[in-house]
């Protein structure tokens, strides 16, 4: 293994280059001696930085030009967060490993109020995730979404502005650039339900290539792993992608899985949710059978109309 260099495929966001960074660290921790390199690309999802995602639509926004790379034979390893990946890879590639989540919570940004019950009745709130928004406006009714999209330091820029009362952030991010100093509360999963896959970090590579796929293996996660599957489980069964008004979030407790989802309007008037529990070996069940239950009580119908 000794003289192998590996080229980590990434995006040039901060973010993306401390996972990145943080993967070639982790690697070279495990195998002395071995040498990484990053790959940095540009991807659509970075380019149109003017439109709100949920309009731009697309799967694999941010890992098409990376997962390119790949098959290309430029790059060895594209590292990405999970809730950018899309249910299925291109033929040739797949996700190797998980590693272990970070902190999967949204966490409430705000330079004068710090939490979510402090706000006035109609807070001005930036946010384009649609997940995000549809949760908060069930209980703020009369809240002003304002279209927010950069990467996480324009974000905090325009809500240090005073755009915003407030915006909400994945915590995790806002941890591994090392600014959790602003996060004013982190949401309870009851409050805001998290993406699937949020805080976790994946690697995708080629799947036919035994050694990389070998060294990775010393990175994986098996309870991330479970969990982020059964909230990919769910997303795969609902067709969603990332710009639609889904959430899923899954958790063990020894050998059980406790999972939530949810499927809302984006005007906060409905959210239907779903919770169930089982044993871990049957994490994508449990998720499909979560999916299952959204579209039966009329999660179909919010999807149908979001795809019109
Ligand atoms: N949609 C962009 C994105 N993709 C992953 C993260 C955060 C890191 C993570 O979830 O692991 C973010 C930023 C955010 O939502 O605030």
């Amino acid at each position: 293994m000794a003289n192998q260099i590996i080229r980590i495929a990434t995006r040039k966001s901060p973010l993306a280059l401390w996972q990145a960074e943080h993967v070639a660290e982790r690697l070279k921790r495990a195998f002395p001696g071995l040498e990484t390199e990053l790959v940095t690309m540009t991807t659509k999802g970075d380019k149109l930085l003017d439109a709100p995602l949920a309009k731009v639509g697309g799967k694999g926004l941010f890992v098409k030009e990376l997962e390119q790379g790949m098959l290309e034979g430029r790059a060895d390893i594209a590292v990405h967060s999970m809730k950018d990946v899309p249910v299925e890879f291109p033929d040739g590639l797949h996700l190797s490993v998980i590693l272990q989540r970070e902190d999967p919570t949204d966490a409430f940004v705000s330079n004068r109020y710090t939490s979510l019950s402090e706000l006035p009745e109609r807070p001005r709130i930036g946010t384009c995730s649609l997940r995000r928004q549809c949760q908060i406006k069930e209980k703020f009714p009369n809240a002003e979404i304002l279209t927010l999209r950069g990467n996480v330091n324009t974000r905090l820029a325009k809500l240090d502005a005073g755009e915003f009362d407030a915006i909400i952030l994945a915590s995790a991010g806002l941890i591994r650039l090392g600014m959790q100093h602003r996060i004013a509360a982190r949401l309870d999963p009851s409050e805001s339900l998290p993406a699937i896959g949020q805080g976790a970090i994946g690697i995708e590579c080629r799947s036919d290539d035994t050694v990389i796929n070998e060294l990775l293996s010393r990175l994986h996660d098996p309870e991330t792993h479970i969990c982020v599957s059964a909230e990919r489980a769910m997303n795969a069964r609902l067709k969603g992608g990332c710009q639609v008004p889904i959430a899923g979030f899954a958790t063990l407790q020894s050998d059980t899985l406790y999972m939530r989802g949810l499927v809302g309007d984006p005007d906060g008037s409905v959210i239907y949710r779903a919770e169930h529990s089982g044993p871990a070996e049957q994490a994508e069940q449990i998720g499909v059978s979560i999916a299952e239950e959204l579209l039966a009580s009329g999660g179909d119908k919010i999807l149908q109309a979001l795809l019109d």
